[in-house]
């Protein structure tokens, strides 16, 4: 019985033992919360991640970036300076653009006069064609009258016979002999001064900035001056223009004085000693009195420091006669040099090249042949009547 109770107690206390063991194991594993792992950072996309963080590619492999060898360096964007091309030979270039526009007036014409029996009736739709293209009432008369007396004489003609004739009257009448030189030579350190004016929405800034352009093409140095100060975006389009080929932009404050912002553009022109100054101005047409003081306040103070060599007339050619008595307004107020004739490839009536500078008494200098930056080409009264009259 005593052994028995021996036995007993050996296997007590070896389960006791054991059960005890059992459970510290488990209060060890159990009792304990598990490791938390620090939440891994990604870095956003383009972003570097942390020097020295560990990431994951897209097939698990882990990879470790190294640190960057020197701090990024922040990216300044210069805008790109364009060079524009020369002025030179861009009529012929754009001579598609005006045979397009004009062709109802000049190949209709040489239609009729190649007729072999002009009658009185032929004569009406010549005279007819002449007014609906815009070349004005005693011009279209002249016109005429000289053609008739040459067809007389002349008899029968060939095609090329008329079309010479033709040629010649247009030219006649265009004035190929006028001088058309835009005067834009600096005076010794003095540049020389543009001024551009003209009802707004003519073209007037586009022009202005095409101006630009252009004369860079050719070589000049050129800073413009804003003094279209009653309308921001005016300033703000000057500034792209400017901008685009390298050339400094004068402005003043939206609403400011447009003779100061004029004064200030000659004067960093005459410091940068830049060739050409060209001031973009308003051309509000509230009062002929108005209009007058305006402009005639910026022409006498520009020239407290330089020459103003060019007054620009920007006349918009699909207006007719309407831009026409505009146009009339501005040379009565101040002395135009020169026309800058706009959307000539946006009309048939090319006519008014030839009445525009019969009213006006001043050479078409310019010509607009469509929206593009070097869209704006020095006149030439051949390469248009060529264009006019097909080759
Ligand atoms: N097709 C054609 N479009 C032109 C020509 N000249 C200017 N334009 C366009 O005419 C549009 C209107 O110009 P405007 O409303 O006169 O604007 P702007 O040039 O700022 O003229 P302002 O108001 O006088 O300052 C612009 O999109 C110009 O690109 C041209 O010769 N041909």
């Amino acid at each position: 019985m005593e052994a028995y109770l021996g036995i007993i107690a050996i296997i007590v206390v070896v389960a006791l033992l054991a059960a005890g063991g059992v459970f510290l194991l488990f209060r060890r594993g159990g009792g304990q919360a598990p490791p938390v792992e620090p939440p891994e950072v990604l870095p956003l996309p383009g972003e570097q991640a942390p020097a020295g963080t560990v990431t994951k590619d897209d097939d698990a492999a882990t990879t470790t970036v190294p640190p960057p060898a020197r701090p990024a360096e922040p990216v300044i964007v210069t805008p790109e300076i364009e060079v524009p091309p020369p002025s030179a030979g861009r009529m012929v270039r754009l001579r598609t653009r005006l045979a397009r526009s004009q062709s109802t007036f000049g190949k209709g014409l040489l239609e009729l006069l190649s007729r072999d029996r002009l009658d009185d009736d032929a004569w009406d739709e010549i005279e007819e064609t002449l007014l609906t293209a815009d070349v004005g009432v005693s011009p279209t008369r002249a016109m005429v009258d000289e053609l008739r007396t040459r067809v007389k004489i002349l008899g029968s003609r060939t095609p090329a016979e008329a079309r010479a004739l033709l040629r010649e009257q247009l030219l006649i009448q265009i004035g190929a002999d006028m001088d058309r030189t835009l005067h834009v030579k600096p005076h010794g350190e003095r540049p020389a001064v543009v001024l551009v004016v003209g009802v707004n929405g003519t073209g007037k800034t586009t022009t202005t900035g095409k101006l630009a352009r252009s004369l860079i093409g050719d070589g000049s140095t050129v800073v413009l001056g804003a003094a279209d100060t009653f309308r921001a975006a005016a300033a703000d389009q000057l500034q792209t223009w400017g901008d685009r080929v390298g050339a400094q932009v004068v402005r003043g404050p939206e609403g400011g004085d447009p003779a100061s912002v004029a004064f200030d553009a000659v004067a960093r022109g005459i410091q940068d000693k830049v060739d050409v100054v060209i001031v973009d101005t308003a051309g509000r047409l509230h009062t002929k009195t108005g209009l007058m003081d305006e402009l005639g306040k910026v022409k006498r103070v520009i020239e407290k420091k330089a020459v103003v060599d060019e007054v620009l007339l920007v006349l918009d050619a699909t207006t007719g006669q309407n831009g026409m008595r505009q146009a009339q307004v501005f040379a009565e107020v101040v002395n135009i040099t020169g026309i800058a004739l706009t959307k000539l490839d946006g009309t048939a009536k090319g006519g008014i090249i030839i009445s525009v500078q019969r009213e006006l008494g001043v050479p078409v200098k310019l010509v607009g042949l469509g929206e593009g930056a070097d869209d704006l080409a020095p006149f030439d009264p051949e390469v248009f009547v060529d264009a006019l009259l097909g080759d």
